[in-house]
């Protein structure tokens, strides 16, 4: 039963474009950090999310993200956790991809505007600092000129790696 409902979902929701802009390079995540985050990139055809990842220009990360049915929070919008779930691991991986082996010590999300199911956005994130055990990475979720949250992410490196 429970794999004919996931059939008809994917069928339903069918595929996304998740291609970045222009002068972005897709960035392989599994390779620097392995494959455990599979919370939000571990079902690349599912229901949840659908994420690619890149770099731009200024080789800051970029992810764009497809927030899926099953992110549902308000009726036919994303829940405030399944978009903090994608800010916890976009930044903090942000972190690992300027050198910096971190785990996510706090988080500070402002959401600003709902964010419609079935849409393609794109994650930006900014290394603003680092300084002894502390980077801090500030990053927003975005389509165009809406921003639908925005974080501050504290990250601190692991000790003795
Ligand atoms: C392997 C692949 C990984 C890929 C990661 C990519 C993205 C994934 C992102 C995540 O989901 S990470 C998972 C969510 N995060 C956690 O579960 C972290 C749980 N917390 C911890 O493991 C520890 O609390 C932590 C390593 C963050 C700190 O513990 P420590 O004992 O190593 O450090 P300590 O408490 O001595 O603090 C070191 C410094 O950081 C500061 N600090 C630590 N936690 C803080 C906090 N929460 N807020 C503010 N400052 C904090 C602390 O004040 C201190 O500052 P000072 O050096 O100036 O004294």
């Amino acid at each position: 039963m429970r794999v004919v409902k996931k059939k008809v979902l994917v069928d339903v929701c069918g595929p996304v474009d998740l291609s970045g802009d222009e002068g972005w390079v897709a960035f392989d995540a599994p390779a620097l950090v392995g494959a455990s985050l599979r919370f939000v990139s571990g079902e690349p055809d599912g229901n949840r999310y659908r994420v690619r990842y890149y770099r731009d220009a200024e080789q800051q990360l970029r992810a764009r993200i497809w927030f899926g049915p099953e992110t549902e929070g308000p009726p036919g919008h994303s829940h405030g956790g399944a978009m903090a779930a994608v800010l916890d691991e976009v930044l903090g991986l942000a972190a690992w991809a300027a050198g910096h082996r971190v785990v996510v010590g706090n988080l500070n999300i402002s959401f600003r505007n709902l964010l419609p199911l079935e849409e393609v956005v794109t994650v930006e994130s900014t290394v603003i600092s680092a300084a002894g055990r502390k980077v801090m990475v500030h990053g927003r979720i975005c389509l165009g000129e809406t921003v639908f949250a925005e974080a501050e992410c504290l990250c601190i490196t692991l000790p003795g790696k």
